[in-house]
Formats: structure tokens, sequence, C-alpha cells
């Protein structure tokens, strides 16, 4: 057997053809949507993706702000700008780019983003109604696997899924979201004893632990599904996943390239969940309720 690509760039464009047309809709109601991008240092990896995040937002007609700041901001800066965007109306998302610098606390900091304009999904608030199955702003990465699986007719219900990795921005969401799809789910990890035991029983396998190439032939059944959450470097300086693209490719029935596969249709949510906070935002205002 050989695999079939997941094309992550397609799976994106789909999604923003749709969330294009919502803004229009909006547009005609006299909202903007606007996403607010806060970038604090100078980290070239997190530029290029803020850019591209940018770029989308042009491209579909949504307002995007770039709140650019340096490496020595305080928290108590950081938190007072969350506070200016959490009360401007025109702002109907908040994107703080992580990694944050050392001496800022992360947690504090996604604490601060009122949960209604938490596009990443990583406020606490979010977390718990995404645990529980309620309506959640959805975290774009692990959204944007399920956009891809269904996009293939890959259906997750009654499915082993294995997860590597436990990050509370991938791997704990993305095994949630699938329990939440009726998959049996197996969480892996570095510390795990014996991963390809696991790794064997995966009919679809998520592989998000940041080690370029990590995952092999050898650790996956034939005819597996394999997403690849990895965005690395490798010897080159070429962008790689955490799986051997080419070893894999045969074994497999379906496989996300890196690039062009999970990281274009994180982007792609993104969009979705902030039009979906600005038609919200309307909604509430009809209401006569105050925001
Ligand atoms: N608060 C926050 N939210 C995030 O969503 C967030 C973050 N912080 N910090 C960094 C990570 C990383 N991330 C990526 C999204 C898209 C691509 C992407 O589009 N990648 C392209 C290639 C890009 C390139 O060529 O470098 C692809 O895979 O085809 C990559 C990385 C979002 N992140």
């Amino acid at each position: 057997m050989t695999a079939k690509l997941i094309d992550g760039k397609a799976v994106s464009q789909k999604i923003k053809d749709q969330v294009q047309m919502r803004v229009e809709k909006l547009k005609h109601q006299g909202v903007v949507p606007g996403l607010a991008v806060v970038l604090i240092g100078d980290n070239s990896a997190s530029h290029t993706y803020v850019k591209n995040k940018q770029k989308t937002c042009e491209a579909l007609g949504m307002r995007s702000d770039l709140l650019q700041y340096p490496d020595d901001l305080t928290q108590a800066e950081l938190l007072a700008t969350i506070d200016g965007l959490n009360n401007d109306p025109n702002i109907h998302g908040i994107l703080v780019q992580l990694p944050l610098p050392q001496h800022i606390d992360e947690f504090s900091v996604i604490m601060a983003i009122d949960p209604q304009k938490d596009v990443d999904g990583f406020h606490p608030v979010s977390v718990g109604n995404m645990m529980i199955g309620n309506e959640a702003f959805l975290p774009c990465t692990p959204n944007g696997i399920i956009k891809m699986l269904d996009h293939y007719a890959i259906e997750p219900a009654g499915q082993h899924v294995v997860v590597i990795g436990r990050s509370n921005i991938v791997g704990k969401p993305v095994g949630q979201m699938l329990l939440q799809r009726n998959a049996t789910v197996t969480y892996t990890h570095s510390k795990t004893k014996d991963l390809v035991y696991y790794t064997k029983q995966a009919d679809i396998l998520v592989v998000a632990i940041g080690v370029a190439k990590f995952l092999d032939s050898r650790h996956i059944k034939p005819g597996a599904v394999v997403i690849d959450v990895g965005m690395n470097r490798d010897e080159n300086g070429k962008l790689c996943g955490d799986v051997d693209y080419e070893d894999v490719f045969e074994k497999a029935s379906y496989i996300t390239p890196v690039p062009g596969g999970v990281g274009p249709v994180t982007i792609a949510m993104l969009m979705e969940n902030t039009v979906q906070s600005a038609e919200n935002s309307l909604a509430k205002d009809k209401s006569g309720r105050t925001m």
C-alpha cells in the first residue's frame, strides 16, 4: 500500500473560502473581524508564523494588528496591553505568540485574555468547555487535525487513536477532541515505556513531540493514518516534521506532509475562530446584552 497525501493547503483553502464568505456578510452588517497578534522579542521562527497569520487575515478581508514589543517588556506591561485589547470593540481575537520570554509567566498571560476573544483556545474556560463538549473556541492545531480527517472522510469513531505528546496546546486537546468523536484514545509521551508497543496498535497516529524524523515505518502498522504535527529544522535548515515521511509513506494509508500539512490548516482555524468571535459579538449587540 502507498499512502495518500493529506493536502493541508487544500483543506486550508476550503476553510478560508468559507471564512471569507462569513467576513463579507459581517462587513455588510458593519463589522470587520479583527485579530490582534502580540509578539514579544526577536524569535525568527515566530516572525515567520506571525507574518503568515497577518497575510492570511488581509487576504480574507479581516483586520490584523501586530503589536510588537522588545524582549524586556515587563509582565505588568503585557497584562495592561491585553486589558486594552479585551476592551477594544474592534478586536475580536487576541493571540499572544508563544513561547514567551523567561521572565513572563505564561499562565498569567493566558488567564488575562477575555475567554470571548480567546481564539487560540488556551484559556482554562475554553479548555474546560472543550473537555465537557460545550461550545468553545477550540485550539487551532487540534481542530485543524479534525478538519483534515473530515475532509478525507476518515472517521475516528471506534478507531484507536494514539497520541504521542501531551502538551496543553496539541497533545492533550487533540486526544480529548477525538474522544468526543468516539475514538478510543491512548496518550503516550517521553516517559512511555515501549512506545512502539502502542504506536503499532494505532489506526490513527498523531505525532506531536518536536523531534525531527523521530517516527519511522517500524513504529506503525500497515494502513495507519499518520498526522505529523512537528515543525523542526533538519541538519540543512530545511523544515521537517516528527515523521520520516519517505519511510512511512509506503506503509501508511494517509499521511500529512511538513510543510503543507497541519501548519496551513492551523492558520485557517485561527481565522475561523476570529470570524466566529466577531459573529458572536454582533449577536450579543443585537440581543442588547453588554459585551
Ligand atoms: N499563541 C500561539 N498560537 C499559535 O498557534 C502558535 C504559537 N503561539 N506559537 C508558535 C506556534 C507554531 N504555529 C504555526 C502555525 C502555522 C505554521 C505554518 O503555517 N507552517 C507552514 C510552513 C511555514 C514555514 O515555511 O516556515 C507549513 O507547515 O506548511 C507553523 C507554525 C502556531 N503557533
